[in-house]
């Protein structure tokens, strides 16, 4: 990575920091199974109870994760998300007591 792009990435953290909610999942969100675990947490497919809509959520246990490196992840998916290839973000981000999470598209090709 170019210093500009740290940079830029370190300013788009520090900006999604602000806005970074607190949410009761249930409220939101109805949790359908468990697609996948990876090194830093696990990935559930959800859907979002008023419009229906299915994704994946992955949850970053707190205990284990810093709140810098989260934002840090979220962001790279954001910006890597226009890769034909790659999952899309979704721009949803929140935290929960235990997590952080982020919604990204539900899909088969990860
Ligand atoms: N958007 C998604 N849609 C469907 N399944 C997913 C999605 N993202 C992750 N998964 C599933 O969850 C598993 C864990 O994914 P995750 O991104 O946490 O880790 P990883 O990239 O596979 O591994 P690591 O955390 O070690 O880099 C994947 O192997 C895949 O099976």
């Amino acid at each position: 990575m170019t210093t500009a792009a740290a940079e830029a990435l370190d300013e788009q953290c520090f900006l999604t920091a602000q806005s970074m909610q607190s949410l009761n999942i249930s409220e939101h969100f109805q949790l359908v199974k468990l697609l996948g675990e990876g090194t830093y947490g696990k990935v559930m497919l959800a859907v979002h109870k008023k419009r229906g809509t299915p994704m994946a959520l992955k949850f970053f246990p707190r205990l284990s994760t810093s709140l810098a490196s989260f934002l840090r992840e979220y962001n790279l998916s954001l910006s890597y998300c226009t890769h034909p290839s790659l999952t899309r973000a979704l721009g949803i981000f929140f935290s929960t007591p235990s997590y952080y999470v982020f919604a990204q598209q539900a899909g088969s090709l990860r």
